[in-house]
């Protein structure tokens, strides 16, 4: 197909949550130019039903949309439905699949990242990312008698606490549970919930409405195996049955400090005359040997082997900047994101980043830290177009509330959870006190103080403290007076500061 050069001004890449907010901020600032969004997904994410809970925290759902809806609620966004290809910065132009070149005035890269997985290639070893990959997990569990989930972050907590009707062993590195999001006191908390529902029936309380209002499965097809869809968000299993052939509720083993050694496929297995374990039903009865013959088997680090039906790689994210640095010479952040300054500029001219792609590289709020989460997305997509808008105009403008304080809320084993500034005394070295406050079942409250003054907390349950402490971080006043009171239940902590 012939070449066709379009003049865009600006132009947008990926249709996840970051660039289709940054695609729609600047169409609103811009209401008389034409704004491309370019992705390689057939669908595009919208953020629906927005609500600011507090100051910095906030919640809302997530909708698939047909990119129609988009260019109807916005008339001068024009979305293209090809993954590009290359990038020529020095001429300011993109080269899409379907053939076409796009001139940018500025350039904005949101094209989130990809499954860091633990065995690339190996077809027993699954991600988890967008709806496809979520929907061949799910169709894989239907038949799955055992499975193994490696990984300690939050997709690893939410699958979980929701499959049923397999056996599941879960590997991690760390000595407890949940270490992106939670210190040992608080995994504690969570792991008595999740072995205690192990024979309930859990009630359903779903946050998320994930629809995927209008599109097509054909649409959903299209999308080549190589082009990676918008990552899931809230409640992502809400839609899907994550459920074995088994008529059990949970069964999980967890296996700490270890990681994966070797992972043998049946045939190479048999050569090795290695033993497997069976599933340790029970803390108190001795594993022995397993006959069951499995399709895969992995070899943990601390020696033990068991046979599954597939392994899930929940293992973090690298961003997906591939496709873009061919003949550019970006800077790249450690994690392999593309850096960006406090005007959300990357190290080339005119071409700006958000979301999973890029790596904040400004000097952070002292309660502030990234995280590749669907909030951090949308306030970054938001900020860039606010950005790319008054540098059109020759100015720069001060960096987003949303950056002063890193405030997350999310479900976990059906609580809610809180997380606010250094809610693990990140980066706080050993100068630091923790003040705790647990009611087993119910409620975990933990604040890292730092000379007196309040850096983080992580609150798990109906607490209803979140806006008292993100107020009382963003301050900064200094609370030693107070001391064991702040967490006292007897006392309603929001009368001494109002
Ligand atoms: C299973 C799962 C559960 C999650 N749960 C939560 C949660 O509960 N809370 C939370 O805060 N966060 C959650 N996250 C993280 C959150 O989803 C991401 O941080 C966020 O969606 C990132 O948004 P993004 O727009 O940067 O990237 P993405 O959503 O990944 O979007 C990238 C877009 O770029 C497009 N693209 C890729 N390559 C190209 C190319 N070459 N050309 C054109 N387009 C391209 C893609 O098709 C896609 O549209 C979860 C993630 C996963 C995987
Ligand atoms: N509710 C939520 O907020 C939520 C839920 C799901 C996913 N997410 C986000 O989605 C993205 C993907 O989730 P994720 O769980 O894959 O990533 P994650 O970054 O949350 O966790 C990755 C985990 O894998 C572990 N790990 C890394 N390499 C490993 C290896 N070789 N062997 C064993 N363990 C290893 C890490 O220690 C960490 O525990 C993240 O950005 C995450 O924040 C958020």
């Amino acid at each position: 197909m012939a070449a066709v050069r379009s003049e865009g001004t600006f132009v947008v890449v990926g249709g996840g949550i970051a660039g289709v907010t940054c695609a729609e901020q600047l169409a609103v600032n811009f209401p008389a130019e034409d704004i491309l969004l370019v992705t390689a997904s057939p669908v595009i994410k919208a953020v629906t039903n927005f609500k600011q809970v507090s100051k910095v925290l906030e919640e809302f759902d997530v909708e698939e949309q047909p990119s129609t809806v988009l260019e109807n609620r916005f008339p001068n966004i024009k979305v293209i439905e090809s993954g590009v290809k290359q990038l020529k910065s020095e001429e300011h132009c993109i080269f899409t699949e379907d053939g076409h070149q796009h001139v940018y005035k500025k350039l904005c890269l949101c094209a989130g990242a990809k499954p860091k997985l633990i065995c690339e290639g190996n077809p027993y070893v699954l991600g988890i990312r967008d709806t496809d990959s979520a929907q061949e997990f799910q169709r894989q569990l239907t038949k799955a008698k055992r499975i193994m989930i490696v990984g300690n972050g939050g997709i690893a907590l939410e699958l979980v606490y929701e499959i049923e009707g397999c056996e599941v062993i879960w590997a991690i590195k760390d000595k407890a549970i949940g270490n992106t999001f939670f210190d040992a006191g608080a995994a504690e908390f969570l792991t008595s919930k999740l072995m205690s529902e192990k024979s309930e029936a859990k009630i359903a309380h779903r946050r998320t409405i994930y629809t995927i209002e209008g599109a097509k499965d054909e649409n959903r097809s299209k999308a080549k195996a190589d082009n990676v869809g918008s990552a899931l968000g809230p409640d992502w299993h809400g839609g899907l049955n994550l459920k074995g052939p088994e008529e059990f509720s949970h069964s999980i083993h967890i296996e700490t400090r270890c990681e994966v050694k070797n992972i043998y496929l049946q045939e190479e297995f048999k050569i090795t005359k290695k033993k497997p374990l069976t599933f340790p039903k029970h803390q108190d009865k001795p594993v022995t040997v397993d006959k069951e013959t499995w399709p895969v088997y992995v070899e943990l680090s601390n020696g033990k082997i068991y046979g599954c039906d597939f392994i899930v790689s929940a293992t973090g994210v690298t961003p997906n900047v591939h496709p873009f640095l061919h003949g550019n010479n970006f800077d790249l952040g450690e994690d392999g994101g593309l850096k960006v300054d406090e005007q959300m500029r990357t190290s080339l001219p005119d071409i700006y980043a958000a979301g999973d792609i890029c790596t904040a590289c400004w000097q952070p709020s002292p309660v502030w830290q990234q995280m590749r989460l669907w909030t951090q997305a949308r306030q970054m997509g938001w900020y860039a177009a606010k950005c790319m808008a008054a540098a059109t105009s020759g100015h720069s403008i001060d960096m987003d509330f949303s950056f002063e304080l890193f405030a997350h809320v999310t479900k976990f084993f059906n609580y809610k959870v809180v997380l606010l500034g250094k809610y693990n005394a990140q980066g706080l070295g050993s100068d630091h006190e923790l003040m705790l406050r647990c009611t087993r079942g119910q409620e975990y409250v933990k604040v890292v103080m730092q000379n007196g003054r309040m850096m983080g907390a992580v609150l798990i349950g109906e607490t209803d403290l979140e806006e008292t402490f993100e107020n009382l971080i963003l301050n900064q006043m200094d609370l030693s007076s107070y001391g064991e009171n702040l967490l006292d239940p007897n006392i309603d902590i929001e009368d001494y500061f109002d």
